[in-house]
């Protein structure tokens, strides 16, 4: 049972794992006001369903706090288009949430299922490292906002990897969704797991605009944004990985993170995103 009634009522039939998830987008922090209402509605939905697949959960329930300066028909018609559309995309439901005024902001929480949720603990010593799809594409659009159509569209409309998480789940050994960058979010692993990785730069998947821009290595290393997935898996288990992974590096003894460009060192002084500097 959803929306109408003081709370909802969940029946959580047969879910081994039920796993929970909140994230807040602020006007101005996490995207632009003017941005079109549509992407918010989608962003602020695919960053959760990001956070899912980095559990390598499915989600199932979603709720949605809304803060809004004035109640703007269109603009709500626009945000719940471009909401409703990932939602239904994955067959999850929104079952309440609050609507409040105030400052633009949005907090989507969202409630998942699995039978084997990947943590950020797992990572074994040997095992090879693993990103989806592109990096830096967000946060270069961010800044050269009329220069590449793909990377805008990476900005405002990110795809969550729903679909390897499901793939992978059975091997990944840690997992994490690339939102503060690829250094920030793979020593997010490395911490947790209690040992070091080494990156060759080389090997990460980047736009070929993206490449171009003097920048590049700060955008694909730091950025964020990405809403890509960041895994590990036994090395024995490369064969089987699907489209679209691509083997960045290796787990190895230590702490942090080591990046070689064409197998030399290289100093990364970049921090990955941080709210409070
Ligand atoms: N204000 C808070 N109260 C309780 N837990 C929090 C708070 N902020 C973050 N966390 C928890 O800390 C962990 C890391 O959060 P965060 O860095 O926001 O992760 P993510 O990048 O996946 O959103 C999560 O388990 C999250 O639930
Ligand atoms: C207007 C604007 N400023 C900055 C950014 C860049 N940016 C905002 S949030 C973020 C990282 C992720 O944010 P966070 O709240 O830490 O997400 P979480 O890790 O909790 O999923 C980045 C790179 C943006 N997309 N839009
Ligand atoms: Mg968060």
């Amino acid at each position: 049972m959803g929306i109408g009634d003081d709370a909802a009522i969940l029946h959580p039939a047969n879910i081994q794992q039920l796993v929970v998830s909140t994230d807040t987008l602020v006007s101005g922090i996490h995207f632009k006001a003017k941005d079109s209402a549509q992407s918010i509605g989608h962003k602020a939905l695919a960053v959760s369903f990001s956070d899912m697949a980095a559990m390598a959960a499915k989600p199932k329930w979603v709720l949605l706090n809304l803060t809004l300066p004035k109640i703007n028909d269109k603009w709500v018609k626009g945000f719940t288009q471009g909401f409703a559309k990932l939602l239904s995309q994955h067959q999850a439901q929104l079952i309440g949430g609050d609507t409040t005024q105030g400052p633009l902001s949005i907090t989507v929480t969202v409630m998942g299922e699995t039978d084997q949720a990947v943590r950020r603990d797992g990572a074994k010593m040997d095992d090879l490292i693993v990103v989806t799809g592109e990096l830096g594409s967000a946060a270069f659009a961010l800044k050269n906002p009329r220069k590449s159509k793909a990377c805008n569209e990476q900005l405002h409309s990110p795809k969550p990897r729903l679909d390897v998480a499901e793939q992978v789940k059975h091997m990944a050994t840690a997992m994490i969704d690339v939102s503060d960058g690829l250094l920030a979010d793979l020593g997010h692993i490395c911490h947790a797991s209690q040992l070091a990785a080494v990156i060759e730069l080389s090997q990460i998947p980047v736009n070929e605009t993206v490449k171009k821009h003097p920048d590049w290595m700060s955008y694909v290393l730091a950025g964020g944004d990405d809403y890509q997935l960041c895994f590990t898996i036994n090395m024995d288990d490369e064969d089987q990985l699907p489209e679209d992974c691509h083997i960045i590096g290796q787990i190895i003894a230590g702490q942090g993170v080591m990046v070689l460009n064409h197998h030399q060192p290289i100093e990364t002084n970049f921090k990955g995103y941080q709210h409070f500097t």
